[in-house]
């Protein structure tokens, strides 16, 4: 007989969970499964519920119907033994008060779970925070990093992030990124929200986007269509611009216009299937600009996805929970 395969309950598990604010829906009927050891990333635009079901994880809001499991147990009844095993950094975290970041952070220490000696000043080396100054002197990415330091000093089962490199520059995002897979690799659990998608690409293994409360697209990064659509433009010369048209729309899927100023030919527009053929097609005229951006979240998500509710391209789930590409 094959040896029986241990199933590890996931570490979060919501099922239908809404959440409304008067006649406001925050969340409709989401229903999401974090497996352990893994990150997941929960992107959306702004006011698409991302803070609204980390809250209700954490029993800072109560669902208005649903449920929620968090490593094993109801939010509403973990209590501090459940609060203990999480790690979390508020979307709105508000710090204040002539107290030190370090003597802060001992003090959290004290009431929460046992903080490994060294630990604190590791973790604040690591991100550049000076743990001697008073809170109320700290600029908001000095808060930002004092709070990621309270979030990861316990080493949590579970870290419950919110927008957490809002206000951090390039060099100690990576830094972030580093500690984010460093406990993952130890086989803690991660639920990062953003709105940024380049975090999320760079740091999770699996993507639920939400859309006006609703999960529009499930499943590993490089699934989503998401990071596929580009803003480009180019200018050069060498052919005529229906030519250059006709070839660009073709073969690389270019949506947008040639126009031809003073021998000069500009294109404009937005591929949704790759760089790699308009970037060959461009290869074979002379290149003189090229620029090729990421558009925001909100654009990609409404594109590819549609509003919730419209009849749009998102369609089912499959029986992996994944839904399908448009
Ligand atoms: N306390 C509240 N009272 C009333 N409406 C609220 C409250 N909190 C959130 N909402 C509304 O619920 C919806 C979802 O908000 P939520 O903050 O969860 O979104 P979000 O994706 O985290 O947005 P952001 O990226 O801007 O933080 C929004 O329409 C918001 O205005």
């Amino acid at each position: 007989m094959p040896p029986a395969i241990e199933t590890v309950p996931p570490v979060i598990e919501t099922r239908a969970l809404t959440k409304r604010y008067g006649s406001n829906t925050a969340l409709t009927s989401l229903d999401l499964v974090v497996q352990p050891g893994t990150v997941f990333g929960l992107i959306g635009p702004n006011g698409s519920g991302k803070t609204t079901t980390l809250r209700i994880l954490l029993d800072i809001v109560r669902p208005t119907s649903g449920t929620a499991v968090v490593l094993g147990l109801s939010p509403r009844n973990g209590g501090a033994a459940l609060r203990r095993r999480i790690g979390y950094i508020p979307g709105d975290l508000r710090l204040d008060g002539r107290i030190r970041s370090g003597t802060l952070l001992r003090h959290y220490a004290e009431i929460s779970a046992p903080v490994p000696a060294g630990r604190i000043e590791l973790l604040a080396g690591r991100l550049d925070l000076d743990l001697s100054r008073p809170v109320h002197t700290l600029s908001k990415g000095n808060r930002q990093k004092l709070g990621l330091v309270q979030a990861f000093m316990h080493d949590p089962d579970l870290l419950i992030l919110d927008e957490p490199t809002s206000g951090l520059d390039p060099l100690v995002q990576r830094e972030f990124l580093d500690l984010v897979r460093e406990a993952r690799a130890a086989g803690r659990t991660v639920l990062l929200s953003s709105h940024v998608l380049s975090e999320i690409q760079q740091a999770a293994d699996v993507v639920a986007v939400l859309s006006l409360g609703r999960v529009v697209a499930q499943g590993d990064v490089s699934s989503l269509r998401l990071n596929r659509l580009r803003h480009v433009r180019a200018s050069v010369s060498g052919t005529g611009p229906d030519v250059l048209h006709g070839e660009l729309e073709r073969a690389a899927g270019l949506k947008g216009t040639v126009t031809a100023q003073d021998g000069i030919l500009h294109i404009q527009g937005t591929l949704e299937g790759g760089v790699d053929p308009f970037i060959k097609i461009l290869a074979g005229y002379r290149v003189l600009d090229l620029s090729v951006e990421e558009p925001d979240l909100e654009e990609s998500v409404l594109r590819l996805y549609g509003r919730p509710g419209e009849n749009q391209a998102a369609p089912s789930p499959d029986a992996d929970g994944r839904r399908a590409q448009p």
